[in-house]
């Protein structure tokens, strides 16, 4: 039977402040009793055609916030515009169409439709639903999870990726450069032209008690780098020092997170970003975030250049399927 997606359960509600008590969040983790409303300095905003300055300003906001906003890109607003407007036509699909697409978790893949499924020790769910699939490298797409409706939703797709590429080539070479390594170095780690991408597309229903809900639970994605196009609709929170902060919308910027794979291999010089989604009373937030890693047997573990017997590796070295499984699974890493 398919999952109850949150798209369905949020236009049937009669209730305009009452939400499924499943979808009420333990305090501890209620946006609007954690989010911190004092004055805060904000996530960095880095240009990247500006070529004095923008390693130092990605390895800074890399190792101090492990995220930033990058203006400047070169992907052309009309590219983005259609990556949204194909994704956003495919949500408002009828449910049923939508279905044909759902995932399947007993095919090993986390591919296709579905709803936020985090094992969840108080059983509480996630506000918001979603499509994952792969867009790079070539040899692993399956365009069966690709929409066929609306029908530019590939070349949209595959458009935006190419001009990805390019961005994440700059951004692991100024990361590589800020470290001392070679600029090619982290890409080589990260299994080169055959590094993994895949989208996400977050789809957030407007929620009637925001305050109460999330869209998406603290975590620090497993990923080397994720780049994130937003809505109009902000949503995202990133804790620094011990405070839930949001993110301004920058109009046109690209957020970059840092993750998990990129704290392993700099053994911890840069830092992954802990961050969460929350949701909107009025309005659909959508989020399309690309999570760029090495491909599932390549061997991750801190580069040799940053373990010495002074500083020791902090991480273990081991297949990137296997961090796949511990953080999946809630196991030790
Ligand atoms: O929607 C967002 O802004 C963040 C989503 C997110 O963190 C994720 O899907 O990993
Ligand atoms: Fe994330």
């Amino acid at each position: 039977m398919a999952q109850v997606k949150v798209q369905a359960i949020a236009s049937m509600l009669q209730s305009k402040d009452t939400i499924p008590p499943e979808y009420v969040r333990m305090k501890d983790e209620q946006p609007g009793a954690t989010t911190y409303r004092g004055p805060a300095p904000a996530v960095p905003v880095i240009d990247l055609a500006d070529t004095d300055r923008v390693a130092d300003a990605i390895a800074d906001a890399s190792r101090e916030w492990g995220i930033f906003q990058l203006v400047n890109h070169g992907i052309p607003a009309a590219v983005i515009g259609e990556l949204q407007r194909v994704g956003r036509e495919f949500f408002e699909l009828p449910q049923e169409e939508k279905e044909a697409y759902a995932a399947d978790p007993r095919s090993g893949s986390i591919e296709g439709y579905g709803t936020q499924i985090q094992k969840d020790p108080n059983g509480k769910k996630a506000w918001g639903d979603y499509l994952f699939h792969n867009v790079w490298p070539p040899s692993r797409i399956n365009h069966a999870k690709w929409p066929r409706q609306p029908s530019s939703y590939r070349e949209a797709n595959e458009e935006y990726t190419k001009y990805l590429l390019g961005i994440l080539d700059k951004i692991l070479d100024n990361l590589s450069l800020g470290l001392g390594i070679e600029g090619s170095a982290l890409k080589k780690a990260m299994g080169g032209e055959e590094m993994d991408m895949l989208l996400k597309i977050n789809y957030y229903p407007p929620c009637p008690r925001p305050d109460l809900a999330l869209g998406v639970v603290a975590h620090s994605d497993l990923s080397a780098v994720t780049i994130l196009v937003p809505n109009d609709v902000p949503g995202l929170q990133i804790s620094k020092d011990d405070r839930w902060i949001d993110l301004d919308y920058v109009p046109g910027a690209l957020i970059i997170h840092i993750g998990d794979q990129i704290e392993i291999l700099s053994n911890g010089k840069y830092k992954s970003v802990l961050h969460r989604a929350t949701v909107s009373k009025e309005k659909v937030r959508i989020s399309w975030p690309v999570f760029c890693s090495p491909p599932p047997e390549m061997m991750v573990g801190p580069l040799p250049q940053f373990v010495s017997d002074q500083n020791p590796a902090k991480y273990k070295t081991k297949k990137y399927k296997d961090y796949q499984y511990c953080k999946l699974n809630k196991l030790p890493q």
